[in-house]
């Protein structure tokens, strides 16, 4: 069985493209330009429910009590914290909601649907691993903090121990029921794409 590190290391092109890109470069730097923001966190806000109905997936397809109520707890998380952040952003920059889908959104909606109506636990969590980890990635930078809560709070969302936790157990869980290569293949070409996207 392949592992999440074996996976890694075979996309590490891609990854590191994504990791690296000129958006996350920007946002450490605090120099995104807000239309760039905007354009990003309108496409984040669409990106973000799909995120939310496949973690409700994961709580209902994973084989064990444990593992249901790790899920669950993070479902309550992000439903919380991060949907305060985008309320503060999207209000601060004006951005009308909803926006239409960019393409590397309608990749991303479609990739998580599929994993959801799968209801396959393997492809689900290799869904939510991919996303998890690669900004993880981008948000443990060792570098100041940018001194504007719209760049710095997207930063912390992503980084520190709660998170890291929280990646490591996906990590845990991909590894124990044998992630989906195909899927973890093409969550990190529309994670790079995603970010391009954010330019117009
Ligand atoms: C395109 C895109 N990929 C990944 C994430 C990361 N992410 C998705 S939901 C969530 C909440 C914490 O579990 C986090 C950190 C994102 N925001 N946008």
């Amino acid at each position: 069985m392949i592992s999440s590190n074996d996976l890694r290391a075979a996309h590490t092109a891609t990854w590191d493209a994504a990791v690296g890109h000129r958006f996350v470069d920007e946002l450490w730097a605090g120099t995104v330009d807000d239309a760039v923001m905007a354009r990003y966190l309108a496409q984040d806000a669409l990106f973000l429910d799909a995120f939310v109905a496949l973690l409700g997936a994961a709580v209902a397809t994973v084989d064990a009590p444990g593992p249901r109520l790790v899920h669950a707890r993070q479902l309550g998380l992000v439903a919380g914290d991060e949907d305060d952040y985008f309320a503060r952003a999207l209000a601060r920059l004006g951005v009308p909601e909803p926006a239409e889908p960019l393409a590397a959104t309608t990749g991303f909606l479609a990739l998580m649907d599929a994993a959801r109506a799968s209801g396959d636990y393997p492809t689900i969590v290799t869904v939510l691993l991919v996303a998890e980890w690669l900004y993880l990635d981008w948000a443990s930078r060792d570098a100041d903090a940018p001194s504007d809560w719209l760049h710095a709070e997207w930063i912390e969302l992503h980084r520190g121990p709660a998170f890291s936790a929280w990646v490591g157990f996906l990590r845990d869980e991909a590894d124990r029921v044998g992630p989906d290569g195909a899927a973890f293949a093409r969550a990190v070409e529309l994670e790079a794409a995603f970010f391009d996207a954010a330019y117009g």
